[in-house]
C-alpha cells in the first residue's frame, strides 16, 4: 500500500533529516521510534505530502505521491504534533468546520466520531476547557472524517496522563485493523500492545522495521542482570552499556547490554520491547 524507496530529506547543505530511508507498509499499527530529531516528524510530513523528498520516491498504491499527491490526500488523515484547536468553538464546532473544509456532508459521520472517540457528551463544549488528551482525540476524531485508509498521528500521547494515554491507545489499536496507523513516540510503553510493527529511526535512519516479537528475539541472551558493590559499578559502567541502575541498600541492581557475560554473578535476562530496543542501538554503535 505503501512504499518508501531510499527516501530523503534534506535541509541546507548540512541537515540530512531523513537519510535513505525504505520500508513497505500495509495494515495495521506501525510504532515509528526514535530520539528527539531522529527524523520522525519530517518523515511523516513527507508521506503526508506537507512537504517533498529531496530525493528516492513515496509510493501510494503504486502511484508516485509527489507527482500525484490527490490521491494519497483523500485516503489520508494526519493528526500533527502541535495539533491547535479554536478554543472558541465547540467540539461539535470544530468538526463540523472541518467537514466542511473536506467536502464531508454526512452529518451523522460527525456524530460518530464523536462517540468513537468518548467526545460526544462534551460535544457542546467549548474546546477550550478540554483536557490535553480530549483535544487530542479530538484531532483524531478531525483526521477521521474523510475515513482515511493511513492515519498518520505525530507523539499524540505527549503530555497525556496514564489514564488518557491508555484510551489514546486503545482507540489507535482499534483503528489499525483496518487502516494503516502510523504513530510517532519516544515512549515504547505506548505503542509496544498495539504495533504489529516498529520502525526505529536514529539520525535520519531507518535502523530497523520489525515486529516486537522478532526485536525481542534479537535481543534475547545480551540482556544481563546482576548485583555489585558501588565500587564494582563504577568500572562495569566503564565498559558495559548499563541499561538500568537500582541503588539497593549497598548493592546496585543492573540491567546490562552485552555480547557476553560482563561480570562474575551476572544472568542472562528476559528483554524488555524498550531494552530490546536499546541493544538495538547499541549493536550498531558497537558495528560503527
Ligand atoms: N524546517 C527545518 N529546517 C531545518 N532543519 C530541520 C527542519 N525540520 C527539521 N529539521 C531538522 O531535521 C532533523 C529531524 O527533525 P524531526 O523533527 O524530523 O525529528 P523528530 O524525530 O520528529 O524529533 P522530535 O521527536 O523532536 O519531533 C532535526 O535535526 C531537525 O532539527
Amino acid at each position: 500500500m505503501l512504499e518508501l524507496r531510499n527516501v530523503v530529506k534534506t535541509f541546507g547543505k548540512d541537515v540530512r533529516a531523513v537519510d535513505g530511508v525504505s520500508l513497505t507498509l500495509d495494515c495495521g499499527v506501525v510504532g515509528l521510534i526514535g530520539h528527539n530529531g531522529a527524523g520522525k516528524t519530517t518523515l511523516m510530513q513527507m508521506i503526508a505530502t506537507l512537504t517533498r523528498p529531496s530525493g528516492g520516491q513515496i509510493l501510494f498504491d503504486g502511484a508516485d505521491i509527489v507527482a500525484r499527491p490527490q490521491e494519497i490526500r483523500r485516503r489520508l488523515g494526519y493528526l500533527p504534533q502541535d495539533f491547535g484547536i479554536y478554543p472558541n468553538l465547540s467540539a461539535l464546532e470544530f468538526m463540523q468546520y472541518f467537514a466542511a473544509l473536506k467536502g464531508v456532508r454526512d452529518p451523522a459521520r460527525i456524530r460518530y466520531l464523536l462517540e468513537l472517540v468518548n467526545l460526544h457528551e462534551q460535544a457542546r463544549r467549548p474546546a477550550a476547557s478540554f483536557s490535553g488528551g480530549m483535544r487530542r482525540r479530538l484531532g483524531i476524531a478531525q483526521a477521521l472524517l474523510n475515513d482515511p485508509d493511513i492515519l498518520i498521528v505525530d507523539e499524540p500521547t505527549a503530555g497525556l496522563d496514564p489514564e488518557e494515554r491508555l484510551r489514546f491507545r486503545n482507540l489507535l489499536g482499534e483503528l489499525g485493523f483496518d487502516k494503516l496507523v502510523i504513530m510517532s513516540t519516544h515512549i515504547v510503553s505506548d505503542v509496544e500492545s498495539i504495533a504489529g510493527q516498529l520502525a526505529t529511526m536514529d539520525a535520519g535512519k531507518l535502523i530497523s522495521c520489525a515486529t516486537p516479537r522478532v526485536i525481542l528475539d534479537q535481543a534475547r541472551g545480551r540482556i544481563w542482570s546482576a548485583n555489585v558493590g558501588a565500587a564494582e559499578y563504577e568500572q562495569l559502567r566503564n565498559r558495559v552499556s548499563v541499561l538500568h541502575a537500582q541503588r539497593e541498600g549497598d548493592q546496585v541492581a543492573l540491567r546490562m547490554v552485552h555480547g557476553a557475560s560482563p561480570c562474575d554473578g551476572a544472568r542472562v535476562a528476559e528483554p524488555t520491547l524498550e531494552e530490546a530496543l536499546m541493544a538495538q542501538r547499541h549493536a550498531l554503535r558497537v558495528a560503527a
